[in-house]
């Protein structure tokens, strides 16, 4: 019986040892070929971004469309994340900002849209992500704009109405929250740590579950299971990652009141996007304080056929209710509907800023 088991298993096995040195030696030629594009990037242009994100996402996409199975469309972008982000690694190793400490949801969020082969750079707060960006310490930061429980993370939003970065890339994630403890129960617990938007998206259930124990705001999920690895008397609410990370057990998990609770990031860097043919564009716009100015706003997207996605107003601190309006779009600036629709707005506000066209997840 045994004996038959293996003798079916072995000719599989050796087949997959066979697949597995082609793909090393493929994977070989790759790099070597990336590092030769690297070399004439260099030539042409010596301090000029090696990331392309357009570039990347077409690579992706171009094979899950030719792709016919088993191998999932998740499962190539996975894969092929890794394969780039080593491929660009070999040209120059891509240094990313994002809110840590170690097993944040950004840093999770960060090794998903770059891959592993970059340089981190965790910083304590999204002023701080913007700043490292901003002064060429890191080359991209990503940031978190959306979740789908909380709406709008309004310090993003208010970072990138003074940022000179643009959008490259978005990435969204699906947020699954943990209690832990250093030793897996809360006996001795005497308060709960998590960053803000998590305490909002699990505020059911600590009320239903924890009604007792009081709940503090940490810097950031990742800085909450930190601080609970150190102080038994911390339970932190944060990502099966950080509990890796810190080395903590998990006490209850997926925590967070929808099942499906996501968060949308942005990859934000110096850099202009080129078309893809599947983007999405970014804009902030302030209209004046007048009968029907959103309407006029949003007309001339209608007029060219653009389709919104996105809307989210913020206050413009003027103590006038006045706004600023948060607008995604579908399709990239340089393409005639949306160049059109972006002129014929310009027109109708007071204030108007392109926050980035990039390719869609
Ligand atoms: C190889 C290149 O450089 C980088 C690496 C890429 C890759 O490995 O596919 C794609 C885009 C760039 O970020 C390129 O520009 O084509």
């Amino acid at each position: 019986m045994d004996d038959s088991l293996q003798a079916r298993l072995l000719p599989l096995r050796q087949r997959i040892d066979t697949l597995d040195e082609q793909i090393l030696e493929l994977l070989n030629q790759r790099a070597a070929t990336a590092q030769e594009v690297g070399k004439i990037k260099q030539e042409f242009d010596e301090d000029g971004p090696v990331l392309k994100p357009e570039r990347e996402a077409m690579v992706i996409r171009r094979l899950q469309q030719l792709n016919k199975g088993p191998f999932t469309p998740e499962a190539i972008d996975a894969v092929w994340a890794q394969i780039i982000s080593t491929c660009r690694g070999l040209e120059s190793v891509l240094t990313v900002a994002y809110l840590g400490p170690q097993g944040s949801f950004s840093e999770q969020a960060a090794l998903e849209h770059f891959g592993h082969a970059i340089k981190r750079l965790r910083c304590s707060s999204f002023d701080e992500v913007f700043r490292a960006v901003e002064a060429g310490q890191a080359n991209v930061g990503v940031v978190p704009v959306e979740n789908s429980t909380e709406g709008a993370v309004n310090r993003t939003l208010d970072l990138f109405l003074s940022s000179p970065l643009k959008v490259l890339g978005e990435r969204s994630i699906k947020i699954h929250h943990n209690l832990m403890t250093r030793s897996g129960t809360l006996e001795g617990v005497t308060r709960i740590l998590a960053h803000p938007q998590a305490l909002a998206q699990c505020q059911g259930w600590l009320s239903r579950n924890h009604p007792e124990l009081p709940c503090d705001a940490a810097s950031s999920n990742g800085e909450a299971a930190r601080l609970a690895s150190e102080d038994p008397t911390v339970a932190a609410i944060a990502g099966t990652m950080a509990a890796h990370a810190w080395d903590l057990q998990i006490v209850a998990s997926g925590i967070q009141d929808d099942p499906q609770n996501r968060t949308r990031f942005l990859a934000i860097g110096p850099i202009e996007t080129l078309p893809t043919g599947n983007d999405q564009t970014s804009i902030i716009l302030a209209v004046p304080n007048r009968a029907g100015a959103v309407y006029d706003m949003l007309a001339p997207l209608a007029a060219n056929g653009v389709s919104m996605t996105r809307l989210e107003s913020r206050p413009a601190r003027t103590g006038q209710w006045e706004y600023y309006f948060y607008v995604d779009l579908i399709g990239h600036r340089n393409e005639p509907p949306v160049a059109r629709a972006l002129e014929e707005l310009k027109k109708e506000v007071a204030f108007f800023k392109v926050l980035g066209s990039y390719p869609r997840q």
